[in-house]
């Protein structure tokens, strides 16, 4: 966590070295001297025990009141309080009274997908208080309110990126909207170059897991003071995306018979802007990797955090270099956008097999109770 620092104070260091909210057991208060070693590194002493302190160090009084202010700024700037975020669903549910089961993020170029959805409301991004707009070609910029196969569905037809200049957690902060909202189920699209070799441009690989190789680098959506009302600080990954609808995915596939341009893999997601380097993109294959973007996986972080089920799928728009002298074209954003529009029949289609297939489910399901 960073941003808590007066003067290179940490805050939030510390805060937690000096005890509760409310002062300690000898009712002395929270405000408290911070010190600044001369080399550099901070300690704290609490206030009472600082009178007896003699050493070189710099002293700096914290006042626990800006601490708290401090943390309500970071929280509310970069993860959106739990109220702000409610303020946001409740700007949609006073206008709408469709209660969506399913939300859809529709990828570069896949803004078409919520072409099938009917009886629709929309709302621009730039008409609702607190949300961010899209500033990237092929992100209309625009949420969908609607009925896919008779199911009621909302889908955002544009996502926020890292690249952008938005914080992950507010790149993913939409995805706790429709969960207030009502959502139960999270179908993310994407935009992917190729890593794995037998995928060909127009391929569709279902997103069997990911890397969050962001997060190996210690930025996650989750990153801050954890609100339980969302979900738990530590929340397990293992079932991101949900095995049912994968398996669901494959018989789909099938009886379309597109079977053989499409594929399972494992996704990842890089900060971007650029596109990556023949070295980058080797060791992501070592990785493991067979899809490389720079999108969904910290919107599924965010989804499955708050219990959403999660089902999501790349188109392959490119194919990425793994060596020096290939004859690929290098990446580029317009040719992601055309191979979307050129696939966005079949992509559609895809995702309304799946919403009609797991709409009759969850009637079966009702009906059994
Ligand atoms: O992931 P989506 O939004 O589909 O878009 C993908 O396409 C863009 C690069 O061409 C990047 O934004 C990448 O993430
Ligand atoms: N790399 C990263 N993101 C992408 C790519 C790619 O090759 N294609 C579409 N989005």
């Amino acid at each position: 966590m960073t941003g808590f620092t007066i003067n290179g104070t940490d805050l939030l260091k510390s805060k937690a070295l000096n005890g509760s909210a409310n002062g300690d057991a000898n009712g002395r208060s929270n405000n408290y001297i911070a010190e600044e070693c001369p080399n550099g590194a901070t300690s704290s002493t609490s206030n009472a025990n600082n009178a007896n302190n003699n050493n070189n160090s710099q002293q700096i009084y914290v006042d626990e009141a800006e601490v708290e202010n401090r943390m309500k700024m970071v929280i509310n700037e970069e993860n959106y309080s739990y109220e702000l975020i409610k303020e946001i669903a409740d700007y949609f549910l006073e206008r709408t009274s469709i209660r969506p089961v399913i939300g859809i993020i529709c990828g570069s170029g896949l803004n078409s997908l919520a072409d099938h959805i009917t009886d629709i409301q929309a709302f621009d991004y730039k008409d609702i208080p607190n949300f961010p707009v899209s500033t990237v070609e092929g992100h209309v910029g625009r949420m969908i309110f609607g009925y896919l196969e008779g199911m009621p569905v909302v889908a955002m037809q544009g996502r926020f990126h890292y690249y952008e200049g938005y914080p992950l957690a507010k790149c993913s902060m939409p995805v706790r909207v429709l969960k207030l909202v009502g959502i139960k189920y999270l179908f993310a699209t994407n935009a992917a170059g190729g890593l794995n070799p037998k995928y060909k441009v127009g391929d569709i690989m279902i997103v069997r897991d990911h890397i969050n190789i962001m997060g190996f680098a210690g930025n996650s959506p989750l990153q801050g003071p954890n609100d339980p009302r969302f979900g738990p600080r530590f929340p397990p990954m293992t079932n991101a995306y949900d095995r049912h609808l994968v398996r669901k995915a494959r018989k789909v596939v099938r009886e379309m018979g597109i079977e053989n341009d499409v594929h399972e893999g494992v996704y990842t997601c890089l900060g971007g802007p650029n596109y990556e380097t023949v070295a980058e993109l080797k060791m992501l294959r070592i990785m493991g990797v067979d899809a490389v973007g720079m999108s969904t996986v910290h919107e599924v972080i965010t989804a499955r955090h708050c219990d959403l089920t999660v089902f999501a799928f790349s188109l392959i728009t490119n194919k990425c270099a793994t060596d020096y002298d290939s004859s690929e074209e290098d990446a580029n954003h317009e040719e992601v956008v055309m191979v979307g529009k050129s696939r966005q029949s079949i992509c559609g289609e895809l995702m309304c097999r799946m919403i009609r297939d797991l709409a009759q489910d969850i009637q079966q399901k009702n009906g059994k109770k």
